[in-house]
């Protein structure tokens, strides 16, 4: 079988680990009750869902059947303002197990140094080598009381939860937008204006205008006048819009979407298109520029390959750093060499990123130059198989799967670290590619 003509089909994507976790959030501080559509039931996510239940939110999720099969629900009872913990039998600091998801992290950090209690914020041992320290500084600017355990500027946190009243905050955006997206959601929440000046050269800022569009669609006001500078006035409540419903995971979609470049067909992913508020919906476009034919609807992407085969190209992907993994395996397939730039931030995630790419792909033949700060890729003439170790990130082990295309195939160990934002992935997958060995 021509290894080039196996993708055919419908993906009905689980909701985005981005705006789930952000949605959670909202809904626990907001007035009212919020029913959240397409929730993602990923480890980043029950992450989030069990740390707002420990500090005395009710969280249910229940099980819903829309089109593309049954999906999870979660009911969030908000408790209208900032958290009050519930007291320890032991008077120990309530500790709250965030595993390795980021998008917990960073936003319980800042909306539990403005609540009442005594907080340990900790996570999986990776969690503890991702930076924190630029949101710490920007909190105590703000009058916050944190104490780092074991190393400065890294988890795990001691968090003296005390009412701020808000006011001027610089905040260094060089090494996660998080830090930002975190800070933003708690200051309507605070008694007083606040003005937020960022410095640095902001990474992933696509992440920061989802935030912001989220915090207005929970009845938040938030200014944005320049792009380095938001005003937020204090004393606000964020209200339930009742239903909302979560996108689906656009990062998720790139797998498909590539595969469908690579492999021919057509692949149609719904629940991410030009409405989207996600960032990673421009990853289609980078697919377009290598060569793939593209069609975006509001809702939908539609990905098929190509007339000539995909080309290599030099993309700057800062706006999309998870999605440009995606890209790094692609360009394994396509003519010429392919340089992915300005992705220092690769090294601060699950793994450092830039380093495990590397290694990966000289193991099937590629030839890699490894930048601080950007990956080249030329392919091999032959991709040769090898066991893909996946570095406990669920990223790697999924971009890793277009490897599957090629006559040699791939081994990939441990799949089951997509577990993170998508513990079904290998079986969606599958189920759509019709493979050389699965004909
Ligand atoms: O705010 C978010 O939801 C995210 C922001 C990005 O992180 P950085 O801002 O650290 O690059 C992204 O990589 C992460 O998966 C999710
Ligand atoms: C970087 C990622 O996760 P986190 O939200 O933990 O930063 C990711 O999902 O690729």
């Amino acid at each position: 079988m021509d290894y080039r003509s196996g993708c055919q089909g419908e993906v009905f994507l689980p909701g985005s680990k981005s705006i789930a976790n952000r949605a959670l959030l909202l809904s626990a501080l907001a007035e009212g009750t919020t029913v959240l559509e397409n929730m993602l039931d990923s480890n980043d996510t029950q992450h989030m869902r069990a740390a707002l239940r420990a500090l005395g939110i009710e969280v249910i999720d229940r099980v819903s059947t829309q089109e593309g099969g049954a999906r999870t629900e979660t009911v969030v009872v908000g408790g209208g303002g900032l958290f009050n913990a519930p007291t320890t039998s032991n008077e120990q600091p309530l500790a709250l197990f965030l595993g390795n998801a980021g998008t917990a992290m960073r936003p319980l950090t800042a909306a539990l140094a403005a609540s009442q209690g005594e907080f340990l914020l900790h996570g999986e041992p990776r969690m503890h080598e991702r930076p924190i320290g630029p949101l710490i500084d920007a909190l105590r600017q703000l009058g916050a009381e944190i104490d780092y355990p074991e190393q400065d500027g890294y988890p795990p946190l001691q968090i003296h939860g005390r009412a701020l009243t808000g006011g001027q905050v610089r905040i260094d955006g060089s090494l996660s937008s998080q830090f930002i997206s975190a800070l933003l959601m708690v200051l309507p929440l605070l008694p007083q204006r606040s003005e937020v000046v960022l410095t640095g050269t902001i990474v992933s800022a696509p992440y920061i205008a989802l935030t912001v569009a989220m915090m207005r669609h929970f009845g938040a006001q938030v200014e944005w006048p320049e792009p380095h500078r938001f005003v937020i006035a204090g004393g606000q409540v964020y209200r339930s819009p009742q239903q909302y419903w979560i996108e689906g995971d656009a990062s998720s979609a790139s797998y498909f979407l590539a595969a469908a470049a690579i492999a021919g067909g057509t692949i149609t992913v719904h629940g991410v298109g030009t409405e989207s508020l996600q960032g990673d919906k421009e990853f289609a476009k980078v697919l377009a520029q290598m060569g793939a034919e593209v069609d975006y609807q509001p809702r939908s992407i539609a990905v098929s390959r190509g007339v000539q085969p995909l080309r290599g190209g030099d993309f700057d992907l800062n706006e999309i750093p998870d999605a440009a993994m995606t890209i790094a395996t692609t360009a394994l397939f396509a003519k010429g060499p392919t340089a992915i730039r300005n992705i220092y931030n690769w090294r601060l995630k699950e793994t450092d990123r830039l380093h495990a790419m590397a290694t990966e792909l000289q193991k099937v033949g590629a030839e890699i130059t490894e930048l601080e700060d950007a990956i080249i890729i030329t392919p091999p003439l032959e991709i040769q198989h090898a066991e893909i170790a996946t570095y406990d990130d669920h990223r790697m082990a999924m971009c890793f799967a277009l490897l599957a295309f090629t006559p040699a195939g791939v081994t990939i160990l441990d799949p089951d670290c997509c577990r993170k934002t998508y513990p079904h992935f290998f079986q969606d997958f599958l189920a759509l590619c019709r493979l050389p060995q699965n004909p």
